[in-house]
């Protein structure tokens, strides 16, 4: 891994040092992605299943999976990981029903009433990776809130392995979750039926979930597609910071870091201290636990683009992760809390040396879909809100509109809209 002497890089070795690998935003995978939308518009289910068994399960022939196969694939699954599943269900859970929106009522004039309002979307996507691992614990993140939100339809999408199978965790979690509906497809034919809506699959009104570049680059076309549906972030290729100082175990620090290194040849993972010493310790104990990980080739390769950064103080370091604006920040420092002022622009941060990066992809109850791509500068992190749609009433009685009018009338007369204020005039005139 890289080792970089910050204050010694100049402006350009600074912003190369923190460049993400090159995103997949190349013309051809937008063509390519572009076209897999228009065939599954055009042709439906036909199209879906076409590319389902191109890229996932040669033999396909049914995209739905009943309740009688869900049930038979959730019951083939060990005690051991229902448990597993039934703990981490029941943290995220007790996280995400604290967040339950309040609808408010202001009177903000005296006669003028208006209220927010939340409705759950009547029916959302949930886009379960599925390529190069099988991530049932993003099915309990998007899941859970969907269930205690209630959309009426929360439907479950995710490529099916070669004999055209989801699963048994994945369809535990989607009977414990609630899930309305599941499909096998995956990839950007499985966000264009989603979209669009297929014989089989009816469109939603939003889709959520992390993927490649070609599910994430259709989730950006198909949002931008007239009377297309909104979707949740950019969430792509993990990512971890981690700060850490002299209190560290360099032990800890790299298998954090391995730990998202491990997800694919495109993560990344930095280490930002002031502490040469660290960095030192961290360096040989990465190459020691790479030597037992079983996916130490792809990790190896996510590595070659990650770094090793030497800062001035932890002062510097904090500036650097801002500048980064990481997915993951974990803070391994003994006096950790001192520095959250500074820290903020980070999808989830993980703080103390108790506080492993994975904790947060399972089980200690936040949500793993997280901004990546430093979109945490401008996204937030996926929760219980995302499933709703937020809407305002306004009650104004005869008082309150006569009390409201002069603003009215003067704020359109100066707009030029000679019909808005005269909706208010009419009324006040009428009004004996
Ligand atoms: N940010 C987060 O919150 C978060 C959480 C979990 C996973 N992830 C990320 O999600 C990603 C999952 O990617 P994945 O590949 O494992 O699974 P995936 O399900 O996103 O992609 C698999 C699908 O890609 C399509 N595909 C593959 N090759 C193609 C080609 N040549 N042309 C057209 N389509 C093709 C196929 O349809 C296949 O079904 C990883 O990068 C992982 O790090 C992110
Ligand atoms: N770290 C991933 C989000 O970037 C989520 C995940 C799922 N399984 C393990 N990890
Ligand atoms: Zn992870």
């Amino acid at each position: 891994m890289r080792v970089f002497q910050w204050s010694q890089l100049s402006d350009q070795q600074q912003a190369d040092v923190l460049a993400r690998p090159a995103q997949s935003q190349s013309v051809e995978l937008q063509q390519q992605v572009a076209a897999i939308i228009n065939a599954v518009a055009s042709e439906g289910d036909a199209a879906v299943l076409r590319y389902t068994r191109q890229f996932d399960c040669e033999t396909l022939s049914e995209l739905r999976y009943s309740e009688a196969e869900i049930a038979a694939q959730a019951g083939k699954l060990s005690t051991d990981v229902q448990q597993a599943i039934d703990t981490a269900y029941a943290t995220i859970r007790a996280f995400h029903l604290q967040q339950q929106p309040q609808d408010i009522r202001v009177e903000t004039a005296p006669g003028v009433v208006c209220t927010q309002r939340f409705d759950a979307l009547n029916a959302v996507g949930l886009y379960i990776p599925g390529g190069t691992a099988v991530l049932p614990s993003t099915a309990l993140m998007l899941g859970v809130p969907a269930q205690i939100a209630n959309n009426p339809r929360r439907v479950l999408v995710s490529p099916p392995d070669k004999n055209g199978e989801l699963s048994p965790a994945l369809m535990y979690v989607a009977q414990k979750c609630g899930i309305t509906e599941v499909y096998r497809c995956g990839g950007a034919q499985a966000i264009a039926a989603l979209a669009v809506g297929t014989e089989s699959i009816a469109p939603v009104a939003k889709i959520f979930g992390p993927g490649n570049s070609f599910v994430t680059a259709a989730k950006q076309q198909v949002a931008q597609r007239n009377g297309g549906p909104a979707i949740d972030m950019p969430a792509g290729p993990s990512e971890l910071l981690v700060i850490a100082d002299d209190t560290a175990n360099p032990a800890f620090v790299a298998a954090d870091l391995l730990s998202q290194a491990e997800h694919g040849a495109d993560s990344q993972v930095i280490l930002v201290s002031p502490s040469a010493s660290l960095i030192e310790a961290t360096q040989s104990a990465i190459e020691q636990q790479l030597e037992v990980l079983p996916r130490s080739a792809t990790a190896r390769k996510a590595l070659e683009q990650s770094a090793l950064i030497q800062t001035e103080s932890l002062e510097q370091a904090c500036q650097i992760s801002q500048r980064y604006a990481p997915e993951h920040l974990s803070v391994q420092l003994d006096d950790a809390e001192q520095y959250l002022p500074q820290l903020t622009l980070a999808g989830s941060i993980f703080i103390g040396h108790y506080t492993p990066e994975s904790g947060g992809d399972y089980a200690t109850g936040t949500n793993h879909v997280l901004p990546t791509y430093g979109f945490a500068r401008n996204y937030s992190s996926l929760g219980l809100l995302d499933f709703y749609r937020r809407y305002t009433t306004q009650t104004v009685s005869k008082q309150g509109l006569a009390q409201l009018s002069k603003a009215i009338i003067t704020l359109a007369e100066t707009e030029g809209l000679r019909a808005h204020a005269r909706a208010v005039s009419i009324r006040l005139e009428n009004q004996s």
